[in-house]
């Protein structure tokens, strides 16, 4: 019997270029990275070095030039429920309130009726979001519609959680809350996420690994473990020592 692979995900060798007016652009040039179930890992680097493109490549919204994506050992595929994306600027169907917004993915795929409720319900309690269950997008502000994607994701039963600067756009009070709040429900759910972002300090606050990215070509430089008990606290001398270790290895770009 073939034994279990030991990492939901497995990215080996992987390059992506991209044709853009008739150029070639190597946009990630063989990137290796496994993730274990339940890791928080962040992906961080200046603008151009291939983050998104590598969170999309595990969406399966692009193909890898050469080398190979698996989740649990399979190849990955077209999208899928089991990889949910979170985008700075949401996503969410305008159309649709904010339960209906959550229970969307369950619906679509045919659970039934009640099955549907509970989960909105559970998910959307979670992100505390109970009173605006009834409200459309427009009428949330940034940090709520935030909230609504996540809780749409998990609704999903997604497995890996993919989050592309998700907290980019929010002011920095809204921003220090859903920090401690995807915490807080990561540490329940034991997803694994992996988070695209700018900030030093947010990848620190946040990770158990940093992986660090440079551009032209876009690469993986290094890939370290954050050891700092949680709940992390950025006062603390070791956090900044951590501070000042990531922004000399980014180098001028930050
Ligand atoms: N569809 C595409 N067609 C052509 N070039 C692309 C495409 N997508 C990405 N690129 C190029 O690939 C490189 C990496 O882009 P990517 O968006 O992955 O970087 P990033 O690190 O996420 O940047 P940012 O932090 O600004 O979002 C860039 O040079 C970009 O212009």
């Amino acid at each position: 019997m073939a034994a279990e692979p030991l990492n939901i995900l497995d990215i080996t060798h992987v390059t992506k270029r991209f044709d853009f007016q008739g150029q070639q652009i190597v946009a990630l040039e063989d990137a290796s990275l496994s993730i274990r179930k339940g890791e928080f890992v962040c992906l961080i680097g200046p603008s151009g070095c291939g983050k998104s493109t590598l969170l999309r490549m595990i969406g399966g919204f692009e193909t890898p030039s050469e080398g190979k994506l698996d989740m649990w050992g399979k190849p990955i595929g077209e999208p899928g429920p089991d990889r949910g994306m979170v985008f700075q600027d949401y996503g969410l169907f305008p159309w649709l309130n904010v339960s209906k917004n959550v229970g969307f993915g369950p619906a679509a795929r045919g659970r039934p009726a009640a099955e549907v409720a509970e989960t909105t319900k559970r998910f959307v309690d979670m992100v505390g979001l109970t009173r605006f269950a009834e409200a459309y997008p427009h009428q949330l502000s940034g940090g709520m519609k935030q909230r609504v994607a996540i809780a749409r994701v998990l609704a999903n039963e997604a497995e890996v959680v993919l989050m592309d600067e998700p907290f980019g756009a929010l002011d920095a009070m809204t921003r220090e809350n859903l920090q401690q709040e995807l915490l807080e429900i990561w540490e329940r759910t034991k997803l694994t996420v992996i988070f695209v972002t700018h900030a030093i300090e947010e990848a620190i606050l946040m990770a158990d690994r940093i992986v660090v990215m440079s551009p032209g070509p876009g690469r993986i430089v290094a890939d370290e473990r954050v050891d700092l008990p949680r709940p992390r606290d950025p006062t603390d001398p070791d956090f900044n020592k951590l501070r000042r270790h990531f922004a000399s290895m980014l180098g001028g770009h930050h």
